[in-house]
């Protein structure tokens, strides 16, 4: 009763009352005076025998009817969209509310001898109705929606993502559903058979209608019942009990088996890091943007890391080169114009290069990677939509896999891509070394191959002990390594890494990086990773390219944009306050004035003092700082002032005395920072000074904290010195 009222029972002691009391009542009913052997004696009559074994017969062909052609509309039901898939999934489920008399008569009107259908086999000399076959029939008709509904509902639970890993693991779409689908959805299935066995055992109108009465041919057991309820009523409730008896045992065999407890292999559910996952830390950068919540990663392993074998010859022998032989990886170019996302990006990856994309949610950084990996819907753009009409161009190391323009689409099976995302998705139906072989098996390495290259894998990843392990017995983390050995088994040539240590516990996130470090130095790798992590970044990228809405506002080798960010997110990532204005004439920054850091609108009116003056947060808009010596700055160009949180002093009032830069802010959130608190303010005051500055950052002690009674909504003054503030160009 965890969790639920007690109320409840009520009525679920009604509904069960509702179903178990009518048959108890047929069982009272009984007329057991002349003792059991008379009841024997009623149902091992002849009539009986041969329609409880008709009904099992045409029960059992009904339901593999029911699974050859309702699996395949569960699944396009599920996982295709079409024009009038609603209305289809209204017609395939119409047997559900039809009288079964209703669906014996369309059958009779459709195979019947005059019937659409029937009257060309009557041609051939193939009569349906009135027959085995019609009995077939009409249980099928009536089971099929019961085996689609609860088949397409299990595929619509389960994420159709588990199919996408797996085609870029190489695996053919048959393949995938052979290997992945099904074993995914098996309990669905079989939940969805028993049900259609069960709806087809008890069939009545349909079949009556349609094939007749026939004892032996046509006569199923609830024919029989419903003849001898008026010959012979005893007899009719002893062959009513057998039917009950019959149903109850098939259901039971199968919920009780290995398919009733639907989550014991549901990978679904398994091995998701999301369980401890911590969404706030993944929200926002800014608080998962401290180096001092862990210590860096070494290359300690690096050395040991032997080479995955190539896509088609699965050997698992060859060694990788040692760190700083770099093999070249392949260069990558991607275009990708989607009016419908608001994404216009072009951009080149160079051999071996690792490139960080960052964002806000909803920049388009997950829609960089799909194109790359092929599973992007998409259609042939034409140049009729216009001067500027969708596009998606990829090119791999010179070939063209994606080319909306011309009709290219490679599949992403042949793309060479590994994929790897925030939840591991491992097969839940196989250990790690099947998980691992996955890849190598589809694209034609013998099992025992493959299987042993995966082994050797495993352990070369720190990730043998595993090896024997399905996803759910294992933790997040480790799920997460087995996924990289996975996606690294098939040597792709771009790997591509979507947030994969977002849902991790920091600890864990360290040996996972680990891990993806120790790969990449091992066998460099053009690699694209989507991250929030100012550690990913820094541990793991070259280069560091900041998305916003959609368009490309950053590009740099990564460190540089941490430590001289250009965009208000990658400032916000390395903790650093940027403001976004123009160059004055005497070394200041006028805020707005350009599009600001990210694109956003802001155009400040000149009423400031140049270079000196004090922001009041409502009038002013010059920043006083100092410009650095490279800039080389001319008045009116695009500049930003960046300056540290610890280099702000928060004030209750605002400031007097020597000039600064003062902001008025109300505060949104107070947190914890190594040893200090970071509260974020957000500025004040007109729309072009609050987009020129947005969210500013001061670092203070925790008595500070208590003194100044700061708190989320409170006021205060952020102010800063001018020889604090940097201020550079961006262009
Ligand atoms: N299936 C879709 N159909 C239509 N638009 C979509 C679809 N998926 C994403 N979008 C839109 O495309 C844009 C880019 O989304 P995308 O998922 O690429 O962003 P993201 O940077 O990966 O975000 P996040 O960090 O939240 O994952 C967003 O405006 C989003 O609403």
């Amino acid at each position: 009763m965890r969790g639920l009222p007690r109320w409840v029972l009520v009525p679920a002691t009604l509904g069960a009352l509702f179903v178990v009391v009518p048959v108890v009542a047929m069982v009272a009913r009984l007329d057991v005076s002349g003792g059991l052997g008379g009841i024997w004696d009623l149902l091992t009559s002849p009539t009986a025998t041969d329609a409880l074994w008709l009904s099992v017969r045409t029960s059992s062909v009904a339901t593999v009817c029911c699974v050859l052609l309702g699996a395949p509309m569960a699944l396009v039901l599920a996982r295709t969209t079409f024009p009038g898939q609603r209305v289809a999934r209204a017609l395939v489920l119409l047997p559900l509310v039809l009288p079964p008399v209703v669906g014996g008569i369309a059958l009779l009107h459709t195979f019947g001898r005059r019937g659409l259908i029937g009257q060309h086999l009557s041609v051939l000399g193939v009569e349906v109705a009135f027959t085995t076959t019609a009995v077939v029939m009409a249980q099928t008709f009536v089971a099929l929606p019961f085996l689609v509904l609860s088949l397409e509902g299990s595929l619509r639970t389960h994420d159709a993502r588990y199919e996408e890993v797996a085609a870029t693991l190489g695996a053919s779409p048959t393949t995938v559903l052979r290997r992945v689908t099904l074993p995914l959805v098996l309990p669905g299935l079989v939940s969805g058979s028993v049900l259609a066995f069960a709806r087809a055992l008890g069939e009545f109108g349909a079949t009556i209608t349609f094939a007749g009465s026939l004892q032996g041919v046509t006569q199923t057991l609830p024919l029989e019942i419903y003849l001898q309820r008026s010959a012979d009523p005893d007899a009719a409730v002893a062959l009513s009990l057998l039917l009950v008896v019959v149903a109850l045992v098939v259901t039971a065999a199968v919920h009780g088996g290995p398919f009733g407890r639907e989550e014991r292999g549901d990978p679904a559910r398994s091995a998701d890091p999301a369980r401890s996952a911590d969404p706030a830390r993944s929200a926002d950068p800014a608080r998962s943007a401290d180096p001092a919540r862990e210590q860096p990663v070494g290359p300690a392993s690096a050395g040991r890391v032997r080479a995955p074998s190539g896509p088609t010859t699965p050997d698992p022998g060859p060694s990788v080169p040692a760190p700083g032989s770099a093999l070249p990886g392949a260069p990558v170019h991607v275009r990708v114009r989607l009016a419908e996302r608001g994404v216009d990006v072009d951009l080149s990856v160079r051999p071996g290069e690792v490139v960080a994309v960052l964002g806000p949610n909803g920049a388009g950084k997950s829609t960089l990677l799909q194109a790359l990996t092929g599973l992007l819907p998409h259609r042939r753009s034409t140049r009729a939509e216009g001067p500027l009409p969708d596009e998606l161009r990829v090119t791999i190391d010179g070939t063209v896999l994606t080319d909306t323009v011309h009709g290219v689409a490679v599949p992403p099976r042949r793309r060479g891509v590994g994929w790897l995302t925030q939840r591991p998705l491992l097969f839940g139906h196989l250990d790690a070394v099947d998980n691992v072989a996955f890849g190598l098996r589809a694209r034609g390495a013998p099992r025992h191959r493959a299987r042993a290259a995966a082994r050797e894998l495993l352990d070369a990843l720190a990730a043998g002990d595993l090896a024997a392990r399905r996803p759910h017995e294992m933790s997040g983390g480790q799920a997460q390594r087995v996924s990289i050995v996975r996606a690294l088994a098939t040597d792709p040539r771009v790997l591509l890494l979507d947030e994969p240590l977002a849902s991790l516990d920091v600890g864990v996130a360290q040996q996972v990086r680990r891990a993806l470090h120790d790969a990449q130095r091992a066998h460099p790798r053009t690699t694209l990773l989507v991250t929030h992590d100012l550690l990913d970044v820094l541990l793991l990228a070259d280069r560091a390219v900041v998305l916003d809405a959609g368009r490309v506002v950053e590009d740099g080798p990564a460190r540089e944009v941490l430590t001289r960010p250009r965009s208000r997110f990658a400032a916000r990532l390395a903790g650093i306050n940027l403001l976004a204005g123009t160059a004055t004439d005497d070394g200041g920054l006028r805020l707005g004035g350009h599009d600001g850091p990210d694109g956003g609108a802001g155009s400040a009116g000149a009423t400031g003092i140049p270079g000196t003056a004090t922001l009041t947060g409502t009038a002013a808009q010059v920043v006083a700082g100092v410009v650095a010596d490279e800039a080389g700055l001319v008045p009116g160009d695009r500049a930003v002032a960046m300056f540290e949180p610890r280099a702000v002093a928060v004030h209750r009032d605002a400031p007097s005395g020597s000039p600064r830069n003062a902001f008025a802010v109300t505060i949104t959130s107070l947190e914890p920072h190594g040893q200090l608190f970071r509260a974020w303010g957000e500025v004040t005051g007109p729309r072009e000074v609050r987009d020129a500055v947005g969210h500013l950052a001061a670092d203070l002690t925790a008595r500070s904290v208590a003194d100044l009674r700061l708190a989320p909504g409170e006021r205060a003054w952020f102010a800063v010195k001018a020889a604090e503030v940097e201020i550079y160009g961006t262009r």
